[in-house]
């Protein structure tokens, strides 16, 4: 077993996959260090600076509980990427759909919440089918805009497993925009993010799509 780090920026840092047996990458992502005594000391200045009173019995644990929320949506889960060689010689896509994406919106620090289709078309390995929802958790753990985190996964696969192709598709909710501001209720953002084949061939891409469930209806490949 080999243990890379995933840079902040989501630059691949091991080579891709090659032929083999079953293979096993441990990544754990650097998302800066927590320093959660600092982080309840802030909410607990926050508080007061919002006009709340942080001695309030009430609101006596709600620093620590804010600091150790916020540490726990920012930091990355290490995980394996698990991969097998395609012996079968499987051609077609892969495609899991429904993912759940949680993220934090970095201008405002809400949640942004949905679900994220991945897919691949496979070289010589095939990918374990959990760990296309850690890939993506990994990088959703962290100060994000959707564009970014949708594009990192894409990357990220295409740099170590190697497929043919690679597709993300992310649809979100930003509380930044239905809570607040333009109060933009029932509002989606859909971002895409293709790779390889998916990308240059119109049929691969429209064939994606339609899995992932964002191709226009009556459209021919
Ligand atoms: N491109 C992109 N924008 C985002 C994302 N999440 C939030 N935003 C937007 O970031 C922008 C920040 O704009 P600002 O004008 O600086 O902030 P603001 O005054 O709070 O803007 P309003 O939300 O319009 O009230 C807003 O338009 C948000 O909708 C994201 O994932 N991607
Ligand atoms: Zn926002």
């Amino acid at each position: 077993m080999t243990t890379h780090a995933i840079r902040r920026t989501g630059a691949p840092v091991a080579e891709p996959a090659v032929p083999g047996s079953r293979r096993a990458l441990r990544f754990v992502r650097e998302t800066g260090a927590v320093d959660l005594p600092a982080a309840e000391r802030a909410v607990a200045q926050l508080l007061r600076a919002l006009g709340r009173d942080p001695a309030d019995p009430r609101l006596a644990d709600t620093p620590r509980r804010v600091a150790d929320t916020l540490a726990e949506l920012l930091t990355g889960r290490p995980f394996e990427l698990t991969t097998f060689p395609n012996d079968g010689g499987y051609d077609e896509l892969v495609v899991a759909t429904g993912i759940p994406v949680r993220s934090l919106c970095e201008h405002h620090l809400l949640p942004f919440t949905g679900v994220a289709a991945i897919g691949y078309l496979p070289g010589e390995r095939i990918l374990g089918l959990s760990k296309l929802a850690r890939v993506l958790e990994s990088f959703a753990r962290d100060l994000q805009v959707q564009e970014r985190l949708t594009r990192q996964v894409a990357d990220w696969l295409r740099d170590h497993l190697a497929p043919r192709g690679v597709g993300v598709v992310i649809t979100a909710e930003h509380q930044c925009m239905t809570l607040r501001g333009v109060r933009a209720t029932g509002s989606r953002t859909v971002t895409s993010a293709l790779h390889g084949v998916l990308r240059e061939d119109a049929r691969s891409r429209q064939e994606f799509l339609a899995l992932a469930g964002t191709a226009p209806t009556g459209t021919a490949a």
